[in-house]
């Protein structure tokens, strides 16, 4: 069973203007299988603390502790996957998601084997000699997560993986996440900004304010799965974290907007898709 600890976890940068610090005192126990949604507006410093997690970042002060042993880099017991598919483009489909089996030195034909489950499992088997400068930005996304399956970590950390793709692609990498996190039993750290999405996917959404970030609310989600976009029970549950988090969108905005803008009534809340923090 695995453990997850974030404890009294805070970091800061150094910028032009002093210190910033970006987050404070964190503290969350996370299960083994959990799916959880870090959910919050832009720089309140979610993806800082999914690399943190990662060990890609150190904090200025606390610790994680993975399965009791404190986290002090990077791990094949931690994947990672990211906004920009991050992949080989001269080399194959097969080849990108082999490419980490390889580094580790592991066997060619145990490599294949195993590449070849995750294509399936992603629906690209189809796909494995293409070239990844061939593929859509979904089918990428798609490769990417093969690899990331193929590293066979207990945790995987996800910093907002669909947030490039159209919202038809999204929508279905959203049900294919929720159908693989169900046969792999994966403990899934998810980052994002869009509160249907983090609706969709999570058991437990963190909700982070911003200046520090901090966490704010947990909200547990207990709507049964497979949760489709834009269906009633998952609208009810946007409509009250959104509800929630007015006041942190609304002071986000401020910040990054000149004085002479005027946030018109809730029209930062309830644009279409829910995001928080872009697109304003
Ligand atoms: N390496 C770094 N050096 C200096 N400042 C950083 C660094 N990484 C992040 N920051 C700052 O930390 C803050 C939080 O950034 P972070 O990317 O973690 O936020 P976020 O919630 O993921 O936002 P977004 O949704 O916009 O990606 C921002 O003010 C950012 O400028």
């Amino acid at each position: 069973m695995l453990s997850l600890k974030i404890s009294n976890v805070s970091k800061s940068f150094i910028n032009k203007q002093g210190k910033n610090h970006v987050l404070y005192n964190i503290n969350l126990e996370i299960k083994s299988g959990e799916f959880i949604c870090l959910l919050g507006p832009s720089g309140c410093g979610k993806s800082t603390l999914l690399n943190i997690i990662a060990g890609l970042e150190k904090p200025s002060e606390g610790s994680i502790f993975l399965n009791g042993t404190e986290v002090k880099e990077a791990g094949p017991d931690r994947a990672v996957m990211f906004q920009e598919s991050a992949l080989f483009p001269w080399l194959k489909v097969i080849d990108n998601v082999e490419f980490g089996m390889k580094m580790a030195g592991i066997p060619k034909t145990v490599r294949r084997e195993k590449a070849l489950k995750y294509l399936k499992m992603v629906h690209l088997t189809r796909f494995q000699n293409s070239l990844v400068h061939e593929l859509s930005g979904g089918m990428k996304q798609r490769v990417a997560l093969a690899r990331a399956l193929t590293l066979d970590s207990e945790v995987l950390l996800m910093d907002e993986p669909f947030a490039a793709l159209d919202s038809q692609t999204k929508n279905i990498l959203l049900l294919e996440l929720q159908r693989i996190w169900l046969e792999t039993k994966k403990t899934i750290i998810f980052v994002t900004h869009n509160i249907e999405e983090a609706v969709l996917l999570a058991d437990r959404i963190i909700v982070m304010a911003a200046n520090p970030g901090r966490i704010k609310k947990i909200y547990n989600v207990q709507l049964a799965r497979p949760r489709q976009s834009g269906s009633l029970d998952v609208a009810y549950i946007v409509a009250d974290v959104m509800r929630e988090l007015k006041e942190e969108v609304e002071k986000v905005a401020k910040a990054e907007f000149d004085d002479d803008w005027d946030i018109k009534k809730d029209a930062v809340l309830y644009n279409a898709d829910s995001n928080l923090g872009i697109g304003l």
